[in-house]
């Protein structure tokens, strides 16, 4: 992106090049986010990327909105560039490699990419209500100054407050986490567990995330923030998300294959349960939310043993 008055450039670049064209000739995204006319200033390519020429060359802000899966993939592409980079995607990569837990973002560029500039943009934001202009607040994580200040200047706005944050640990661990734990509400809320039960799997929820987050070295309060406690309660009770989605289609007896199926939009959930509880487990935390739902995940165990599971668990002290 660059700069034209108040106004930025900006190029959304597609690997689809027949997605592409369909998108400049509509000026809209008719396949991800209907009914959301592009600005006049957005332009659309499917060039061959490169470093030192073109797109990439021109650029001085990158943002990468692909799904996990795909990020390790884009940063290679990046490795060598100067400007700040920042991804949206929100989960765990699941690592190819059996016994090999994955990895999160941070993580991934500092394997690929180490020289480069990056951090994340994260938080409650379901898309669509951002591209309709409504109330929105981020958070703008990355260990390098330069990168914060960047996503802030780029994108804050009269709609949209963004908030920096250094610990890109505690706001990865929150964006992975909140949409394991929203198949798990959205399951409960499929079986017509009720609100009690609801707010207990949000709340004891937000105690594993932020176990997980602290052994990983994240700071505490991070997870009472945006990234945390906020995309927590959008994500586990808002029907837009596709991962509360998942859990629903499942507690009406879906297969996993056809819930999937069905979204045609990733649930990153389904790909990161695994890695977060391998993570977990190789840290000695307990998450006994996010192990229902890998064991539900993976077949395991049916909806209502899940909860008989959970439910069955010996009495604890509340304090994390
Ligand atoms: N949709 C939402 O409200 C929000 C999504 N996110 C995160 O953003 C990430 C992407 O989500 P969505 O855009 O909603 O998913 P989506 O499934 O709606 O769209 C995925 C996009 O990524 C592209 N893509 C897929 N594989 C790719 C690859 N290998 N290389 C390059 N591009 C590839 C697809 O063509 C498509 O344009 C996810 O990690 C999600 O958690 C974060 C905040 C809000
Ligand atoms: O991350 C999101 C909102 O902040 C979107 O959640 P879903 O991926 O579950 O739709």
């Amino acid at each position: 992106a660059g700069h034209a008055g108040a106004c930025h450039e900006v190029t959304l670049w597609a690997r689809d090049a027949a997605q592409a064209v369909q998108m400049q000739a509509a000026r809209e995204n008719t396949r991800y986010l209907p009914g959301h006319p592009f600005p006049p200033v957005l332009q659309v390519s499917h060039e061959p990327l490169s470093p030192d020429a073109g797109l990439l060359a021109r650029a001085d802000l990158i943002i990468i909105g692909s799904p996990m899966a795909a990020l390790r993939g884009m940063l290679a592409y990046l490795r060598t560039l100067h400007v700040p980079v920042a991804w949206l995607c929100k989960g765990f990569e699941s690592s190819q490699e059996p016994g090999v837990a994955g990895l999160m973002g941070h993580e991934v560029a500092a394997a690929v990419a180490p020289q480069l500039r990056a951090g994340v943009l994260s938080g409650p934001s379901f898309a669509q209500e951002v591209a309709r202009g409504q109330p929105t607040a981020l958070v703008a994580a990355s260990e390098h100054a330069s990168v914060r200040e960047a996503l802030v200047a780029a994108f804050h706005g009269p709609t949209l407050r963004v908030y920096a944050n250094e610990d890109i640990v505690g706001v990865e661990v929150g964006g992975a986490v909140k949409n394991v734990l929203a198949i798990a509400t959205g399951l409960c809320d499929g079986l017509a567990l009720g609100l009690n039960a609801r707010a207990a799997l949000v709340t004891r929820g937000l105690a594993e995330m932020t176990r997980l987050g602290l052994a990983l070295g994240a700071r505490a309060d991070t997870f009472m923030g945006l990234s945390g406690l906020g995309d927590l309660v959008l994500t586990a009770t808002g029907d837009l998300s596709r991962n509360r989605k998942v859990g629903q289609l499942l507690a009406q007896g879906l297969s996993l294959r056809q819930a999937v199926d069905s979204l045609g939009h990733v649930a990153e959930g389904v790909y990161s349960a695994r890695t977060v509880v391998q993570r977990a487990r190789a840290l000695g935390v307990e998450m006994p939310i996010s192990e229902g739902v890998v064991a539900l995940l993976e077949g395991r165990l049916k909806p209502a043993e899940a909860v008989a599971t959970l439910m069955g668990r010996d009495p604890k002290d509340e304090a994390l």
